[in-house]
């Protein structure tokens, strides 16, 4: 059996209660239990995956007034415009390690209306989220008509037509009625002002094309310092000396702001690390992270002491950083997020070297490797192909670890290296951590974004 201490039923089930955000659940008093480390501060503020709403502030409206003096009655216009509203940024920092920070509602603020005497509304400041690096932001698209048209049959189909017919209706009866909402009058001037064959100026319309026909959102944050502009906000309305035309010196309207895009946004951490460490719970993945690296993840004798992952790097003598990704182990049918498999795996599938911890003292350690393989190919198809490493751990304990070791390294082939090595009392680490270099230095460069 590949995992004895735990069955695969219960760690799925136990495993099954760490949500999106993964929340605790409140029944088990044994510390050793995933219930118990789940509720630890290191298993709910890790997140990786989250949506929210990014709101982007509303522009200020443009003032109507008018210069006046003791022996000017009628004096030009000098409304001040409205400021613009705060945009919603994402940022990459690579201080940050997970999405936890990220709050459902990323609301810029708005703009700060135009007053009198030229007086131009203050712009707001723009919202910046700190976001890791690998994340991957994705606009969900929600079309309030579509479960219609998955209704079965010829009927459900019409609906959707009619619905759809209905809505373009309604979009130009809006339009109309738009225009004059746009506006801000002069007190009592709201009858007598013709504002219908007025000109909007070009980056107002264009504002309010991107409102009505926004572009879908699709970026991968990979570098330092990255930044991505999820929701612009709003423009700021002109005042009314913009309307100071030769046909009307004394125009009694403005423009109202406009209000920001809103997203509604998924991001999802993608784990960028030059190396992954994959293997089954319990094999030493933990261990050979801290004895390689500066990085300190948990080691204790039962599965899932890991429970997110952690980010280590390795420093050569040269200087050289290669950073290494331990993920929580897989079990079988981790491929159908079987033990939340979907949720570790995302973190190994951008390293460019994958290197399997393999307990070479348990029963049948080709076996375990065969089928972390297979996982990983069933989870997404190529990825076991991807160059690999093999390291045969707890090649310390006795006799038995010998003779696998022996007998798998005649069954191997060329072209998977097998390394013994034993992370809890270093042996055999250096070389370990130079084959691991050698490797990655055969790899073509990673694609820059
Ligand atoms: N004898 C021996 N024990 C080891 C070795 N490497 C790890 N262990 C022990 O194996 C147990 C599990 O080690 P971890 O490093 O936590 O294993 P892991 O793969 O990270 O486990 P999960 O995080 O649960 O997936 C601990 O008790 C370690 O002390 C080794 O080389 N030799
Ligand atoms: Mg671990």
């Amino acid at each position: 059996m590949l995992l004895s201490s735990v069955s695969q039923r219960q760690c799925a089930r136990l495993l099954s209660r760490r949500a999106f955000s993964a929340q605790p659940s409140s029944t088990s008093t044994d510390p050793s239990s995933v219930e118990w480390k789940l509720r630890s501060k290191a298993g709910r503020n890790f997140i990786d995956r989250l949506r929210c709403t990014a709101v982007g502030g509303h522009g200020g409206d443009g003032c109507v007034s008018f210069f006046r003096d003791v022996f000017v009655p009628r004096g030009p216009p000098n409304g001040g415009d409205g400021g613009h509203g705060g945009s919603v940024w994402l940022e990459v920092d690579e201080n940050e390690s997970s999405l936890s920070c990220v709050k459902q509602q990323l609301r810029a603020p708005s703009g700060a209306n135009g007053r009198g005497k030229t007086m131009h509304g203050a712009a707001a400041t723009d919202l910046v989220v700190r976001v890791p690096r690998g994340t991957l932001v994705r606009e969900i698209t929600s079309d309030p008509l579509a479960p219609a048209e998955q209704q079965s049959g010829r009927g459900g189909h019409n609906a959707y037509l009619d619905g759809l017919a209905e809505r373009v209706r309604e979009e130009e009866r809006a339009r109309g009625a738009e225009k004059k909402s746009l506006f801000v009058h002069y007190p009592r001037w709201e009858e007598r002002n013709e504002v219908e064959g007025i000109r909007l100026p070009p980056e107002y319309t264009a504002h309010l094309r991107m409102l009505r026909d926004p572009v879908p959102l699709q970026a991968d944050l990979t570098r330092h310092g990255q930044r991505v502009l999820v929701a612009a906000g709003g423009l700021g309305g002109p005042g009314n000396p913009h309307f100071n035309l030769p046909g009307d010196r004394q125009p009694h309207y403005a423009l109202r702001g406009l209000r920001g895009v809103t997203r509604q946004l998924e991001l999802e951490l993608k784990t960028i690390a030059d190396v992954g460490l994959v293997g089954l719970p319990n094999a030493g993945k933990s261990s050979f992270l801290r004895a390689v690296s500066n990085a300190h993840p948990r080691v204790a004798p039962y599965p899932f002491t890991t429970l997110n992952p952690y980010i280590g790097s390795v420093d050569y003598a040269d200087a050289r950083q290669i950073t290494v990704a331990d993920i929580p182990g897989l079990i079988p049918g981790a491929h159908r997020n079987v033990g939340l498999g979907h949720a570790f795996l995302r973190h190994v599938e951008r390293s460019r070297l994958l290197v399997f911890i393999v307990d070479v003292a348990g029963p049948a350690p080709w076996d375990d490797l065969r089928a972390l393989r297979h996982e990983l190919e069933m989870y997404r198809p190529g990825l076991a192909a991807r160059p690999s490493l093999v390291l045969a751990n707890k090649a310390d304990v006795g006799e038995r670890a010998r003779e696998n070791f022996e007998r798998w390294q005649r069954r191997v082939s060329a072209e998977t290296p097998l390394v013994p090595v034993s992370a809890k009392y270093r042996k055999n680490i250096l070389k370990a951590t130079h084959a691991i270099r050698q490797m990655l230095d055969s790899l073509p460069p990673p694609a820059t974004a």
